[in-house]
């Protein structure tokens, strides 16, 4: 990889946000990876001094749809790359009154109801169970706060999303137990994303831009694809200077433990990894799993 370009933070754009224009001297790279092609070239580009790898996660027109998003590859390719702490914008409803259309949100639970998404990296041996209690990176969590309050009026700094598989939107009575669950935001991407994050030793966080209230609000319409699209393009310039306020803080040294997170995770015995999947998984697993097998 010694000639490729190289970055230190990911974006992956959601619903909306296909591109960065703040992004200088941008170069498009095709990474190949064990899991298929990413869902786009990434851009990499420099935004104050910082190397950005970004990704539009459905697709430069979106053409993947939330179930069928390439996960796997999109977080192998920012990897190879170098990025070691990954935003991720997103699209969500709001299940909860004080949470409005156009604020934002920096969510620090997730709960997850996909049925039909690879969630893991690791198929085969090794197995590896990454701890998931807190799912984000705190110090992405924080560095997210700080810069959608310097530029956005609402801004709730906690939050549970509720990722759904779609790509349908919920019915009334899901959206009405969603809220019974105490969930307050409802999306179709934060997963497997998180769970990939962790595994991938990555620094993970998103920055969530609310963009209706579901199906259960009464005096609100319901939401569509116009709704979203519609309030998104009233906020893309803010998730824009959000992203430009953040990420000249996060190219320093992380101190978080998410670059560590496999060092107890793995449950195989060394000598039960066949060969073949430590060159194949290298990029996730050299550290502890090196090619040639020791002692
Ligand atoms: C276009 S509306 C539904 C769509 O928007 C959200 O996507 P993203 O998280 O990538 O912004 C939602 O999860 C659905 O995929
Ligand atoms: N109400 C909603 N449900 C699921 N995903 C969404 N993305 C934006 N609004 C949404």
């Amino acid at each position: 990889m010694a000639d490729e370009p190289r970055a230190v933070v990911g974006v992956i754009g959601g619903s909306g946000l296909y591109k960065m224009p703040y992004l200088t001297d941008v170069e498009e790279v095709e990474i190949n990876t064990p899991f298929g092609p990413p869902s786009a070239p990434l851009a990499i580009g420099t935004l104050a001094g910082v190397r950005v790898a970004f990704l539009p996660r459905h697709g430069r027109h979106h053409e993947y749809h939330p179930s069928r998003v390439p996960a796997r590859a999109n977080f192998w390719a920012l990897k190879a790359v170098g990025v070691r702490r990954v935003i991720s914008v997103s699209a969500v409803g709001s299940l909860r009154e004080d949470i409005h259309p156009l604020d934002l949100v920096v969510p620090d639970q997730v709960v997850d109801r996909t049925v039909d998404r690879p969630r893991t990296f690791f198929d085969t041996a090794p197995v590896v169970h990454v701890e998931l209690a807190d799912p984000f990176c705190p110090e992405v969590r924080a560095a997210l706060i700080t810069a959608a309050n310097s530029v956005a009026p609402r801004v709730h700094s906690s939050g549970t999303y509720l990722c759904i598989e779609g790509p349908q939107f919920s019915t009334r009575a899901e959206s009405e137990l969603h809220r019974r669950w105490g969930m307050d935001l409802v999306g179709m991407t934060a997963m497997p994303e998180v769970r990939l994050a962790r595994e991938a030793e990555l620094c993970f966080g998103i920055l969530a831009l609310v963009t209706d209230y579901d199906v259960w609000h009464e005096s609100a319409e319901d939401v569509s694809v116009a709704q979203v699209i519609q309030n998104l393009h009233q906020n893309v310039e803010t998730a824009q200077a959000v992203l430009r306020a953040v990420i000249p803080s996060l190219a320093k040294e992380p101190a978080c433990t998410c670059g560590t997170a496999l060092r107890n995770a793995i449950a195989t015995a060394p000598e039960a990894v066949l060969p073949a999947t430590r060159e194949r998984l290298s990029l996730l697993l050299g550290r502890y799993l090196p090619l040639e097998p020791t002692g």
